[in-house]
């Protein structure tokens, strides 16, 4: 399924050219299939809750432990960022399906002198220069060559407002040193975060700590991704700070104790969109269990959005979401400001309807030419190179009809890249995903899980139940169905 192949990188794409750690080019044959599709998946913990509470408890009061936590490269990151700014991180036996559980003994006083690897997390690059201005000592910021392209400086001119001293050469980008002192005076802020709404979570996490708190005001046209502020919020006031919107794009945070938790982990419903978006490609239903009965994930979005595209979603009572297709799959007009992240899977699918002559456009997602890679214009050339029609709009991307064939699909670093070509080559013969590998940034396991889908009963290959390519370590978390 994995073939390795050396030099066949999308000519002058400067990362995400598929290169594996030990330098070769990977591609994979996306599983297709012909008939509806069935399965049932249970799936890892959320990139953006198990980051923030990894951040919240390592400023916390007293030790915690996070439950069925992502063990991912992100995940990964974050963990190793807490551990550099002095905090205990233990793996302690599992209690999910995916590995161990995370106990996190805080530290009083975060300490600097170190370096912090970010990867392509934006998570891990915005969230812990804050911490960092807190600890003392210089603290040296780095990451992948493209997430030196992903903005920072309205999150680092705000950082100096409120009293941090950070050296960029005027970069505006990794890398940087945020020379921390120990205290920041915190205090009312300004910053544009049309570009990031991690910008503003930045300043709200670690703001307990800062000596006046913060009031963050927000000062550009367009605010992105508003449910990741309010999920910052959420977690902050889940462990008893004090922490609010007062008015439309402002956000106060009191300064004080950060209460320790101990916490299960939701799963991540960003993650959940190609597979059951799946379903929507082909028709048949896919579930996910563990589905949170409220949360505040920009996934959950999802049971609306994919009725746009002719789809039903059901949550059952017992937390059980399906979606199913058993009518004509349509094309979509959608507005997304506010999930951003999932709109790669949203253009996938206006790919597939385009194929059945439906024009879709998805707007509000101007921003994401800011996120792993430009995702207009990556998302634009891939389907195009496949045969399909689509532009790039101001903000976002019109798909027209098209007929699409088989052919490689570059994934330039971006895992929801890579996911959307697999979700295209399910119904496309014959497309190939460059560096499926890169999907190890939220859902190390999504080419086993995928498989498992599809292997699932309804399947071309015949229709009963297996684990066909995956390793045993995987089938705890495949249910019956
Ligand atoms: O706070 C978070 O955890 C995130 C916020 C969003 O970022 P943007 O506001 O940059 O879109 C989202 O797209 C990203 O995947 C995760
Ligand atoms: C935009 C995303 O990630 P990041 O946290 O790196 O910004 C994403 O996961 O879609």
């Amino acid at each position: 399924m994995l073939i390795a192949k050396m030099n066949q990188g999308k000519d002058g794409d400067e990362v995400g050219s598929g290169e594996s750690l030990e330098g070769e080019v990977t591609h994979w044959a996306a599983p297709h299939m012909s008939a509806p599709i069935y399965g049932r998946l249970q799936l890892p913990a959320s990139k953006s809750l198990t980051g923030r509470e990894l951040i919240l408890s390592a400023l916390a009061d007293a030790p915690g432990t996070l439950h069925a936590p992502l063990h991912s490269r992100d995940s990964d990151l974050m963990v190793e960022a807490m551990r550099a700014l002095g905090a205990r991180i233990e793996e302690v036996p599992g209690t999910g399906a995916f590995g161990a559980d995370l106990r996190i003994t805080p530290t009083d006083e975060l300490t600097g002198s170190t370096t912090i690897e970010c990867g392509l997390a934006g998570t891990v690059m915005r969230f812990v220069p804050p911490l960092a201005a807190l600890a003392l000592g210089p603290v040296a910021f780095d990451g992948d060559p493209y997430a030196r392209k992903r903005p920072m400086r309205p999150l680092l001119e705000a950082l100096r407002a409120l009293g941090a001293d950070i050296s960029d050469e005027g970069r505006g980008a990794l890398p940087f040193t945020v020379h921390g002192t120990g205290t920041l005076a915190g205090g009312r802020v300004e910053v544009d975060a049309s570009l990031s709404s991690q910008f503003v979570s930045a300043l709200l996490l670690a703001a307990p700590r800062f000596t006046n708190g913060v009031h963050v005001v927000h000062t550009g046209e367009h605010l992105p991704s508003v449910p990741h502020i309010e999920m910052t919020l959420a977690a902050l006031r889940a462990r008893g700070v004090t922490a609010s919107s007062p008015a439309t794009g402002e956000w106060l945070v009191e300064p004080g104790p950060i209460a320790a938790r101990n916490l299960r982990l939701e799963p991540d419903l960003s993650n959940a969109a190609p597979f059951l978006s799946a379903a929507v490609a082909l028709g048949g239903s896919v579930t996910i269990t563990d589905w949170p009965a409220e949360t505040t994930q920009v996934g959950d979005q999802l049971r609306t959005i994919l009725t746009a595209f002719g789809a039903t979603a059901e949550l059952s009572a017992d937390g059980a979401l399906t979606v199913s297709r058993t009518g004509d799959l349509t094309g979509a007009d959608l507005h997304l400001p506010e999930a951003g992240e999932l709109s790669p899977t949203v253009v996938g699918l206006a790919a597939l309807a385009g194929q059945l002559g439906h024009t879709s456009r998805i707007t509000g997602i101007g921003h994401t030419r800011h996120h792993e890679t430009n995702r207009l214009e990556a998302l634009v050339a891939e389907i195009r190179a496949l045969g399909g029609d689509a532009h790039e709009l101001e903000d976002g991307i019109e798909v027209r009809p098209a007929t699409l064939h088989g052919g490689v699909w570059h994934s330039y670093a971006d895992h929801r890249i890579a996911t959307t070509g697999a979700l295209i080559g399910l119904v496309v013969a014959g497309v190939e995903v460059e560096d499926i590998a890169c999907t190890s940034k939220t859902l190390p396991q999504f080419p086993e899980l995928w498989q498992a889908l599809v292997d699932g009963p309804g399947a071309a290959s015949g229709g009963s139940f297996s684990l066909g390519g995956m390793s045993a370590g995987t089938t705890s978390y495949l249910k019956g169905f």
